[in-house]
């Protein structure tokens, strides 16, 4: 059993502190916000994060787990491994904010010297930081503490939220980086209850390859998606279907299946973020990450193209129209909607007049802060009741048991804009609902041929190109390729005149 002390009691501070508690440790979780603290004491879990609250429970009534605001006690504890995990959020210059991981580091520090204590301090970064922060935070710590007294861990925390203890307890592999032997030495004791199972620790010796696995990590999926997005919308113009797509892309175990879901944009306190973060730590080193900018740029774009489909299915201008949107965090299984895609879409309807009432299982409460005025419904009926359309916008499993048929009543209109292609298109047609999806089209477009301009029989002359037909920008009417009947075609310049 160690000593653990969780500076930054959110999403990861929490679940990491109540984890490793689970795994046998005596863990001291501290957050600034008393309000956090004191609900926790009380039992009730700040965040929506399956499966959390007994893991805190089982922890706190075995004396593993415990939580507060003064993280003097706990520091004062000869040998002490301090996770710092605090938020590093966006700053207006898309570079992360680190003000609160120094203040907590510069604290803490503090209260180490001031104690006295004898052992070994171990402090893992955990939030996640851009490269070069946790040298930074070895200079800020020295200032301090002597010498050989602490050491500094980089140990990103990869957890989705929505599966977070799944993928705390079962990690695909534990990233730890230090020059310092201890620190690494502490570590290996920290995961032993994992690694003994056979979860992978990977041991990098410097801190800079283990801060930047963890942006490399987040700005690959986030391409993944953001290419997939992009071929959604191709699909959607040549009448192909990106859920079979990206089967069949993802069955190639070169590429694999994973993260491959077209949807309105990724959002989340993760992605975006962090890949604004590289592009500017990137730029400022000197190494422009053009990828990770053409990703925010694509994201961005598919996000407030939401509203133009939105309109295409009503079939009208949206000023004036109801709209039902289901579905408010970043993706399901959360409360979070820190950028979530919901928050654009909203924002475009409402500045195009439309009247939105939202609902989501688990964060409404958290939009509404967010989006002061939104009208937010306590049920999934009167969000629909009298909508023009219906925008499904997170894939909640709740949105698979509406009952169509009533819904149908209760709707001014039967539109549906699956943006997560969650629902069943053909039943949903079939009950006479317009339906559209992302990157599938419910009815095929137009055939499309080549432009065909028949050659006369004998010796052709190959010199010239086969078609003088204008070159075309921009999207043409039913489909990429124009086909031409023959007096078309030979106003078009493509077949000589007779
Ligand atoms: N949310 C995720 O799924 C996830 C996953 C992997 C990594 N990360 C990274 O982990 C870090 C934390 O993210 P989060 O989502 O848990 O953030 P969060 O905002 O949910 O939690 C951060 C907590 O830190 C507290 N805090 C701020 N200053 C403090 C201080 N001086 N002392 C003690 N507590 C303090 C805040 O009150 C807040 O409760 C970020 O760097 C993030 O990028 C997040
Ligand atoms: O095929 C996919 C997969 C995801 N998403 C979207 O991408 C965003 C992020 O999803 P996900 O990665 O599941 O959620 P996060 O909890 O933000 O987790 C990501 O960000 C965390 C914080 O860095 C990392 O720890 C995780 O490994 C990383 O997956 C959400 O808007 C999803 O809807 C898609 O659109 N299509």
């Amino acid at each position: 059993m160690l000593n653990v002390c969780v500076l930054g009691t959110g999403y990861v501070g929490l679940v990491t502190g109540a984890c490793l508690a689970d795994l046998g440790h005596a863990v001291t979780c501290i957050d600034i916000d008393p309000a956090k603290i004191e609900g926790l004491a009380r039992g009730e879990m700040p965040i929506y994060e399956p499966g959390l609250d007994e893991v805190v429970a089982r922890n706190g009534e075995a004396r593993r787990l415990s939580f507060g605001v003064d993280p003097s006690g706990a520091l004062g504890e000869p040998d002490l491994i301090l996770i710092v995990a605090v938020g590093t959020p966006s700053g207006e210059d898309g570079s992360a904010d680190l003000r609160a991981l120094f203040s907590a580091v510069d604290q803490a520090a503090g209260l180490r010297a001031a104690s006295q204590a004898g052992g070994h301090l171990t402090i893992v970064i955990k939030s996640t930081v851009p490269v070069g922060t946790c040298r930074a935070v070895e200079a800020m710590v020295a200032r301090r503490l002597k010498p050989g007294s602490f050491s500094i861990v980089s140990n990103p925390e990869f957890l989705r939220e929505g599966c977070a203890i799944e993928d705390f307890t079962r990690p695909d592999r534990i990233v730890v980086g230090s020059a310092s032997e201890a620190g690494l030495a502490a570590m290996r004791a920290l995961y032993a209850p994992l690694t003994s199972q056979g979860f992978p620790l990977v041991e990098v010796g410097a801190l800079e390859t283990s801060e930047m696995i963890k942006y490399a990590a987040n700005v690959f999926l986030a391409t993944r998606i953001g290419l997939v997005n992009e071929f959604a919308q191709i699909c959607e113009r040549v009448g192909a279907d990106v859920d079979e797509l990206s089967r069949a892309v993802g069955a190639d175990r070169r590429i694999g299946p994973a993260f491959l879901k077209a949807g309105p944009g990724f959002g989340g306190s993760c992605f975006p973020k962090d890949l604004r973060a590289l592009t500017s730590f990137a730029a400022d080193l000197g190494c422009p990450s053009e990828i990770a900018g053409a990703v925010i740029a694509a994201n961005e774009r598919q996000k407030h193209a939401m509203a133009a489909k939105i309109e295409e299915a009503v079939g009208a201008r949206l000023c004036g129209r109801r709209i039902a949107l289901l579905g408010l965090a970043f993706k399901a299984g959360t409360d979070d909607v820190r950028e979530a895609p919901a928050l654009s879409i909203l924002s475009d309807l409402i500045a195009a007049g439309a009247s939105v009432t939202a609902y989501d299982p688990a964060a409404g409460e958290h939009f509404a802060r967010l989006v002061p005025g939104v009208r937010i419904a306590d049920r999934i009926d009167r969000a629909l009741a009298d909508a023009d359309a219906v925008v499904i916008a997170t894939e909640w499993p709740e949105f698979l048991t509406i009952d169509w048929m009533a819904a149908r009543l209760l709707m001014r209109r039967p539109v549906i804009v699956d943006l997560r292609n969650h629902l069943e298109a053909k039943r949903l047609i079939a009950l006479g609902f317009t339906y559209r999806g992302v990157g599938r089209h419910a009815s095929p477009l137009p055939v499309s041929l080549p432009a065909y301009a028949p050659q006369p029989m004998g010796v052709q002359d190959i010199s010239e190109p086969p078609s003088r037909a204008p070159a075309r920008r921009g999207p043409v009417a039913g489909g990429p390729i124009r086909v031409f009947d023959q007096d078309e075609a030979r106003r078009e310049g493509a077949v000589p005149a007779e």
